[in-house]
């Protein structure tokens, strides 16, 4: 980068329908007009970003301590002019890293020319030149006006397919979205499974992940913007993320910085809400909750966050007992962390170092780390690229939020997506059981491009 970055952010007011508001919404996802746009939305909050002032990418070990420096050295060099100085406010830049070092997937930081965000009711915009001008309060408020107008947000569904009228999946009228299986079939990854369980039996690991794949195409295209929209209003309580082609709803939350503090959810322990219907209510509690090999495998998700954390902290908090997260597709056992962040040589790590030093958590690997990531490899013939890795977004003072991203795909062409889902294996796993707990957590991509199962 030669020039250096200009930012601009402006306080919008609050946010909400009606005379006297300049975000005349205040859902974001109906803000998501734009089919490329990158995005981070929760309970209707959180950034959206059109356009591209900067990119990095980056693979292999290193991959977050490079896009770490790369952003620090940018916003250092940036002029940057932000009353608001909220977390998010001022430049920020959207992110998706590999799972995995050995991935060939690129990893990336995207710094949008125009972010619009709702926070607490409040909306702000920040406008970044990359030209070396000053961008003006005037051109950011025609910046947001112009994405907000262009072109006009699509139905649910939309884009280039028609949908059922009053179909409560949406789905697609000419029939022809098509299932297909990924790079393992279902017998062959049930197999992987019964490998996985034989070596944990073998005591060579206690926990481990194994994650499959589906490859829908929809001969009509896929509506991003459409499926970003649907996954926001339908899972209110995930984090939805759009940074490219990797789109999804995720309920884990690996690392959130805000200031000194900073918090994670760790889930581990599911349980397909079809399989809950007319079980009583205490239900997920007792099969979540009540049972050994639930609550051993989630302990095992939370040690392993909270060691790995504990160097960057002064001190920690979580709750006693794990409570039960309920989802639309699935309940989960699920518990959250909160560190006050400790100062390392005068500085508070940012979210980014965080998650250098987080990723990957028995969530999604498994433990011992090296042992369960050399068996994934082995077993799931599959390379996860972004899937299971963290998504999310930071800002110029390092704070930001890093979900896992799970529930969600990555769109490999105009037509295609590939899905992704894992299950944690314990010693008592039992195959058929984690196959059908994929299907759960595929359902929430599947529904929102209109396909039922
Ligand atoms: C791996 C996934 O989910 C993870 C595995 C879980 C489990 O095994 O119970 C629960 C939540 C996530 O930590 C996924 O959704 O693909």
């Amino acid at each position: 980068m030669t020039t250096p970055l200009r930012a601009l952010t402006v306080d919008l007011g609050t946010a909400g329908p009606g005379e006297g508001h300049f975000l005349p919404t205040d859902d974001l996802a109906s803000c998501l007009t734009d089919p490329r746009a990158q995005c981070w939305i929760r309970r209707g909050e959180g950034h959206i970003g059109f356009g591209e002032a900067a990119r990095f990418t980056v693979t292999g070990p290193e991959r977050f301590i490079e896009a770490e420096a790369w952003w620090k050295h940018l916003v250092l060099e940036a002029e940057v002019e932000d009353p608001l100085r909220h977390p998010g406010t001022g430049p920020l830049a959207f992110g998706s890293f590999a799972f995995s070092k050995t991935s060939h997937h690129l990893s990336r930081l995207v710094v949008p020319e125009l972010v619009l965000g709702i926070r607490d009711g409040r909306a702000w915009a920040t406008l970044l030149n990359a030209d070396g001008t000053r961008p003006s309060e005037r051109a950011v408020r025609d910046a947001v006006v112009r994405v907000l107008s262009s072109p006009a947000p699509r139905q649910p569904g939309g884009g280039a397919v028609r949908t059922t009228a009053g179909s409560p999946t949406g789905a697609v009228a000419d029939g022809q979205v098509r299932l297909g299986p990924g790079s393992l079939g279902e017998q062959r990854w049930m197999d992987a499974v019964a490998a996985g369980v034989s070596r944990i039996a073998a005591g060579e690991l206690e926990k481990l992940v194994l994650a499959r794949d589906v490859l829908v195409e929809r001969p009509g295209g896929i509506a991003r913007d459409a499926v970003l929209r649907r996954l926001a209003d339908a899972y209110r309580d995930t984090w939805v993320y759009g940074v490219d082609g990797l789109v999804g709803a995720t309920p884990e939350m690996l690392i959130q910085v805000e200031g000194r503090t900073a918090q994670a959810r760790v889930l581990a322990g599911t349980l397909d809400r079809r399989d809950a219907v007319g079980q009583g209510l205490d239900y997920p509690e007792r099969v979540l909750a009540g049972s050994a090999k639930q609550r051993h495998e989630h302990e095992i998700a939370i040690q392993s966050l909270t060691v790995a954390l504990a160097p960057f902290s002064e001190a920690m908090s979580a709750h006693e007992e794990p409570f039960i997260l309920e989802l639309p597709n699935v309940f989960h056992l699920a518990s959250d962390v909160k560190a006050e962040l400790a100062e390392i040589e005068g500085h508070v790590p940012t979210s980014l170092a965080l998650v250098n030093a987080l990723h990957p958590t028995a969530a999604v690997c498994g433990t011992p780390t090296t042992v369960a990531g050399a068996l994934i490899r082995e077993l799931e013939e599959l390379d996860r690229g972004p899937y299971a890795g963290p998504v999310g977004w930071l800002d110029a003072a390092g704070n930001g939020e890093w979900g896992i991203a799970l529930r969600g795909g990555v769109i490999e062409s105009e037509t295609a997506i590939r899905l992704y889902a894992g299950c944690g294996i314990v010693e008592a796993s039992q195959p058929t059981a984690e196959l059908a707990e994929t299907w759960a957590k595929f359902r929430p991509m599947l529904e929102a491009l209109g396909l039922e199962r």
